[in-house]
């Protein structure tokens, strides 16, 4: 068993799971071989801004390889993991998340996708080539849900050979010291994705959760051969406030030992984030002040997990008091 080089609990909270309800009608599962899913898709990332994807064509066996090469490096020893270097942005990390005083129960490796992959493993190449045709799909899919052209208007901005791609592995090791009692662990503290989208695999591990609009949160059951999207600042931003960023975080039980591995797809560093004019009505104006990708992303990574990134992009709203 992989031991946190730290594993005091003082730092990291506890939350009382009775709040949380595990309501698996709630979480959007759409098959994307439907004829219906193109509309369904853009039905979840309004009113959830989440969604799970079957009938995805990738392999379980793909994913349960790469799971395996998570397993093997995190149960090698701290000294040999962190030959792969601090978290400052890539890299292996222990407790900290970001730099900026976040923690959580877990470990993890992140790293930026190469467009050029020369040291990565099959399994690793085969995989992030599949997701990354599955996230194409599913943006198509977002488009023509929303009935715009070209198909590709939201896929092109994160399938560019320049396109800011994140690969994260993250091991949430089970925590002996909980067992027995009603509470969570803080495994990934409550955020929102700053990209356009995350494609999310997990093992069979229960702990992920999303919140609602009415503010609730609720489990992801878990399953291992499907994938789960989540709608991140940018796609709220390019959907003009139709499509919502989820809030989502992950709850350790200490019982299980959770694998995840997720492919953030953001797009270009110069690219301008801002509303897609094939999706503003007449006069209707922008919610957001314009930015780049790269003057968000360095906003983001100045703040903290639980912070409303998109917050400091709003455009306030003018009173007639304020008026000149
Ligand atoms: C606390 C932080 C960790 C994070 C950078 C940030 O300052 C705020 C956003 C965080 C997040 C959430 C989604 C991804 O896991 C991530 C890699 C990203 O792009 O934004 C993480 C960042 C991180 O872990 O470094
Ligand atoms: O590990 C998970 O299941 C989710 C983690 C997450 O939200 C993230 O890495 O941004
Ligand atoms: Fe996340």
């Amino acid at each position: 068993m992989v031991v946190l080089s730290n594993p005091g609990l003082d730092q990291i909270s506890l939350l009382g799971s009775p709040k949380v309800i595990a309501c698996s009608p709630c979480v959007p599962v759409i098959d994307l071989s439907k004829p219906d899913a193109a509309a369904s898709v853009v039905e979840a990332c309004e009113e959830f801004g989440f969604l799970k994807v079957t009938d995805h064509g990738i392999p379980v066996e793909l994913m349960q390889r790469l799971e395996a090469e998570a397993v093997k490096f995190f149960s090698l020893s701290t000294v040999e993991k962190e030959r792969s270097g601090p978290p400052d942005p890539f890299g292996y990390g222990n407790r900290k998340i970001g730099a900026n005083g976040d923690v959580g129960w877990l470990e993890y490796l992140l790293f930026a996708v190469a467009s050029k992959p020369l040291s990565y493993t099959s399994a690793l190449k085969e995989y992030l080539a599949a997701v990354r045709t599955l996230a194409s799909k599913v943006l198509e899919l977002m488009a023509e849900g929303l009935d715009i052209e070209p198909r590709d208007v939201i896929s092109g901005l994160v399938m560019d050979e320049n396109s800011d791609g994140i690969f994260r592995l993250n091991h949430y090791p089970p925590c002996p010291v909980l067992r027995g009692y009603n509470y969570g662990l803080t495994g990934f503290g409550e955020h929102t994705d700053p990209q356009v989208i995350s494609v999310l695999r997990s093992n069979n591990s229960t702990g992920l959760q999303i919140s609602l609009k009415d503010g609730s949160w609720v489990s992801v059951p878990p399953d291992e051969e499907s994938f789960f999207i989540n709608v991140g600042d940018s796609l709220q931003v390019l959907t003009n406030g139709r499509f919502r960023s989820v809030k989502h975080r992950v709850v350790a039980s200490g019982w299980e030992s959770r694998v995840s591995m997720i492919y953030f797809f953001g797009p270009p560093l110069a690219e301008k984030i801002a509303p897609l004019s094939q999706l503003m009505g007449e006069g209707e104006h922008s919610l957001y002040k314009e930015f780049t990708w790269d003057e968000y992303k360095k906003a983001a990574y100045k703040s903290r997990l639980a912070d409303n990134r998109l917050g400091l992009f709003e455009k306030r709203e003018v009173t007639d008091d304020q008026r000149l």
